[in-house]
């Protein structure tokens, strides 16, 4: 863990929208200088709002907070000047090269002359860029246009880099190439990275530290090794034949010894066990005496998917499919993103 001054504290963050939504029930974050921070979390959470308000791009109700030193209310210019801000949707202008898209970006940011230029090249380079810094933007592909992307976040040589999913609608290889550029910024250049996240894996393989949002809160935050560590032994995810009553099973399970933490949901029933490959067929005959049939049952490593489902009481797929129901509501409410 980093002993270094954090670079952004926000506490008590409350931020409603029209229609009663709670963006934000109290976020409270404190991120080490010089590491790379995960926000994970589901579609809704309230990742978005959280860096909207830590970027200024919005105020919060309530709850104050600072980046790179400078309050987000008080002193919004001076956080602008501090920080990079890669969206989700690609800021590049597509009719421009990309290195017209890096020169007026700096030009945006009072950079001049040969030190501009220098800069674009300098990053047309290090994104492997280079050969096609002169060709328009939009006929790149989806990973440099990316990769361009957290290049125009970077040229005024911020402290603080938000990047708000950045490997979304990337193939796998070339997520896996803008997984290595970003390891090699935070360890290279010392900068503070901000990484909002719907992907269990990219936080587990980016972030040092990560906080998984729930419901406009933090609830709970550590190393991806910390938490997972907080799950003892295996997880047994079980698929009944039909639906269990589930004040049954967990009293059937509940009692088995090395079993924990019994978590029935309709015809899925989660435990922990000591020894996972041992549990199994303990557990089926359990489940068995219960009236049960188990379909399937597979023994797995705790993963960040059931750190999730330990502190938010549902799983992360679960979480995002109950947001995507409620698009249509939103909608209709006039409610847009
Ligand atoms: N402009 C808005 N008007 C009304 N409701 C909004 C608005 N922006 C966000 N919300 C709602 O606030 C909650 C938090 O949304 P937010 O975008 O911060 O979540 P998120 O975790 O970033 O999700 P995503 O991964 O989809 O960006 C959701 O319920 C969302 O529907």
């Amino acid at each position: 863990m980093s002993t270094r001054a954090p670079a952004v504290v926000a506490r008590d963050l409350i931020k409603t929208y029209p229609g009663d939504v709670t963006a934000l029930g109290g976020m409270d974050l404190a991120i080490g200088a010089g590491t790379v921070f995960g926000l994970l979390g589901p579609n809704g959470a309230g990742k978005s709002t959280t860096v909207k308000i830590l970027t200024t791009l919005t105020r919060p109700d309530s709850g104050t907070a600072t980046v790179a030193g400078h309050d987000v209310l008080r002193h919004p210019g001076r956080v602008r000047r501090a920080i990079g801000v890669v969206a989700q949707k690609s800021g590049a202008d597509p009719v421009a090269t990309g290195r017209e898209n890096l020169l007026l970006q700096g030009r945006l940011y009072g950079m001049r002359g040969a030190a501009v230029r220098r800069r674009a090249d300098e990053l047309l380079d290090r994104f492997d860029l280079a050969d096609a810094g002169n060709r328009r933007t939009e006929g790149y592909s989806g990973g440099m246009r990316r990769r361009l992307d957290v290049a125009l976040g970077l040229v005024h040589r911020p402290e603080v880099l938000f990047l708000d999913e950045p490997t979304t609608g990337l193939d796998p290889e070339a997520r896996t190439a803008m997984w290595d550029e970003i390891a090699r910024l935070a360890g290279d250049e010392g900068l503070t990275i901000i990484l909002t996240t719907h992907y269990l894996e990219e936080a587990d393989r980016l972030a040092e530290r990560i906080a998984i949002v729930d419901r406009g809160r933090i609830v709970v935050e550590g190393t991806p090794d910390e938490l997972k560590g907080e799950l003892r032994g295996d997880a047994v995810h079980m698929e009944l034949g039909a639906e269990g009553d589930a004040g049954m099973i967990g009293a059937a399970l509940g009692g088995l010894r090395g079993v924990h933490e019994v978590l029935v949901e309709g015809r899925r029933v989660s435990v922990r066990a000591e020894d996972g490959a041992a549990a199994v067929p303990v557990l089926l005959a359990a489940l068995e005496r219960a009236g049960a049939a188990v379909a399937a049952a597979t023994v797995a490593r705790p993963s960040l998917d059931d750190v999730y489902l330990r502190y938010a009481g549902r799983r992360f797929a679960e979480a995002e499919a109950a947001v995507a129901r409620q698009v249509p509501a939103l909608t209709a409410a006039g409610g847009n993103r």
